[in-house]
């Protein structure tokens, strides 16, 4: 039985089952790939593969109807964030066809030695690794700069969403970019360890667990190729006593709820200053409870179900072990009855640190809310954590949310919005959420050789 399989989680139907790719697929995909990086495609004039991605962001916007619907059918995502997801796809590729070449200038460096500038170089073929929980945009976030750059890559996505991952190779193919730029592969575990492990591969980006992360990195680490990691995250957000408390509630719904909580920036740890934490869990826990579940393809639903079967089970055993631990059930707590993946929006809060919970991230409608008495104590429990991906602070006060924002150990803060994305902005954590950076012009020179040349003076 193949192990890729398109199963709707909102009814449990396998809707098609995907021949995985045995070891000769994988070994010509290799072959293409690596003459493609030593042809004048990779090593030549960018504009033609900027050219690629003006068409994809045109063809995606075309078919973005289409491709919403194959993503909610497959993970469950509610149409409309499917609908944002494509949108942002087609912006990170047009944002790379209109900004890569600038990006990519040679950058002189004044020396005494003469002369010098960093060139930046394509490196090879690269591996993707990617995850279900945005199936197009995880995957977009390591074409569009690496197309522009010249970097093939071969990609290995999760096996719950192989037609978002067949569809994906098929843009791109049909915007222009030759056999072997972005090679959609369904293979196994192993078998990516095996490419990895090639003298042609030269890098690779995973999204994803800790598990896969570590996993891939030791893989990487062992061959002595470039890794970058976007893993969990266990981000905060601090509502502090001046907030606008109606727009943090608000924005708080969304940041716990969207995609069903499974999202890696998620507001997950609800840091509540004692002044306005009494009213802020009541609206919250009112309005997380006032959820309608149901079919992500009805626009009326405004919380669908978990990507799949393991996911909500995983997720049972997490809020049960936690309740059990001492945690307080404020609102929720079970899976939903009936058919499908669902999960009640819940609220736990008293959960101490000698709960295994405390240092968990719940990849769900899962929030663990947190009352504090001073901005410190907000710093240090925000940084007491395995994990530094994302956060937010809401405060009134700019300058007093700038200041915890620096002192917030992750990769990225945002204050008085939830966690967002954009293609000019960089994306990524520290700790345990992982390393290096995708998006904006960090992104592009992740797997760049940035060359130095000099000539002596
Ligand atoms: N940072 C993020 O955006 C995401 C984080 N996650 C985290 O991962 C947890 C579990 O979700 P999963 O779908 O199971 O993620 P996962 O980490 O198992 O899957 C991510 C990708 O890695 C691949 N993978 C897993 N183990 C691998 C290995 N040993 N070698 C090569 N590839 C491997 C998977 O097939 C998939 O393509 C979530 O609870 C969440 O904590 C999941 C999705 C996205
Ligand atoms: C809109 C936020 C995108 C987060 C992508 C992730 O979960 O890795």
């Amino acid at each position: 039985m193949s192990s890729y399989q398109s199963i709707n989680p909102a009814n449990n139907e396998l809707m098609k089952s995907w021949p995985s790719h045995d070891e000769s697929a994988v070994s010509h995909a290799l072959d293409v790939a690596d003459r493609l990086f030593h042809s004048s495609w990779s090593k030549g004039e960018i504009q033609p593969r900027l050219q690629v991605l003006k068409k994809l962001a045109d063809l995606i916007d075309s078919r973005a109807e289409e491709l919403a619907t194959i993503a909610s059918k497959e993970m469950g995502k509610l149409i409309g964030q499917s609908r944002g997801e494509v949108k942002i796809c087609s912006q990170i590729a047009r944002y790379y066809a209109e900004h890569a070449e600038r990006i990519l200038q040679p950058q002189a460096y004044p020396s005494e030695l003469g002369e010098a500038w960093v060139e930046y170089h394509p490196i090879g073929v690269l591996v993707a690794v990617e995850p279900w929980n945005f199936p197009y945009y995880q995957l977009m976030r390591v074409l569009a700069p690496n197309l522009a750059l010249g970097n093939p890559v071969l990609a290995k996505h999760a096996n719950i969403v192989p037609h978002c991952a067949d569809v994906f190779e098929k843009l791109v193919r049909e915007a222009g970019a030759p056999e072997g730029a972005w090679t959609n592969l369904f293979i196994s575990n192993e078998q990516v360890a095996d490419l990895i492990a090639d003298d042609r591969v030269q890098g690779v980006a995973l999204t994803g667990s800790e598990r896969a992360g570590s996993a891939v990195a030791e893989q990487a680490g062992k061959y002595l190729k470039k890794s970058t990691l976007e893993l969990g995250g266990n981000d905060v957000f601090v509502v502090l006593d001046d907030a606008d408390l109606d727009e943090a509630v608000r924005q708080g719904v969304q940041a716990r709820l969207s995609n069903c909580g499974q999202v890696c920036t998620a507001a997950k740890r609800f840091i509540l200053h004692e002044k306005i934490a009494d009213r802020f869990i009541s609206q919250f826990s009112a309005a997380l409870s006032s959820a309608t579940l149901g079919d992500p393809l009805d626009e009326k639903t405004t919380l669908g179900p978990l990507s799949s079967a393991d996911a909500r089970d995983r997720l049972v055993k997490q809020v049960d072990e936690a309740v059990a631990n001492g945690a307080t059930l404020v609102t929720g707590g079970k899976a939903a009855e009936g058919a499908g993946c669902f999960y009640q929006p819940t609220i736990l809060t008293g959960i101490t640190p000698n709960n295994p919970a405390y240092y968990q991230e719940f990849f769900g409608p899962v929030a663990q809310v947190y009352v504090v008495g001073d901005d410190n104590a907000a710093v240090a429990l925000a940084n007491d954590s395995h994990y530094g991906l994302g956060g937010s602070v809401w405060t009134r006060d700019t300058a007093r949310g700038r200041k915890l924002a620096s002192a917030i150990e992750t990769g990225m803060v945002f204050i008085n919005s939830q966690s967002d994305t954009s293609a000019e902005l960089p994306f990524g954590g520290v700790k345990r959420s992982g390393y290096g950076r995708e998006l904006s012009d960090l992104g592009i020179k992740e797997f760049a050789n940035q060359k130095l040349v000099v000539v002596a003076g």
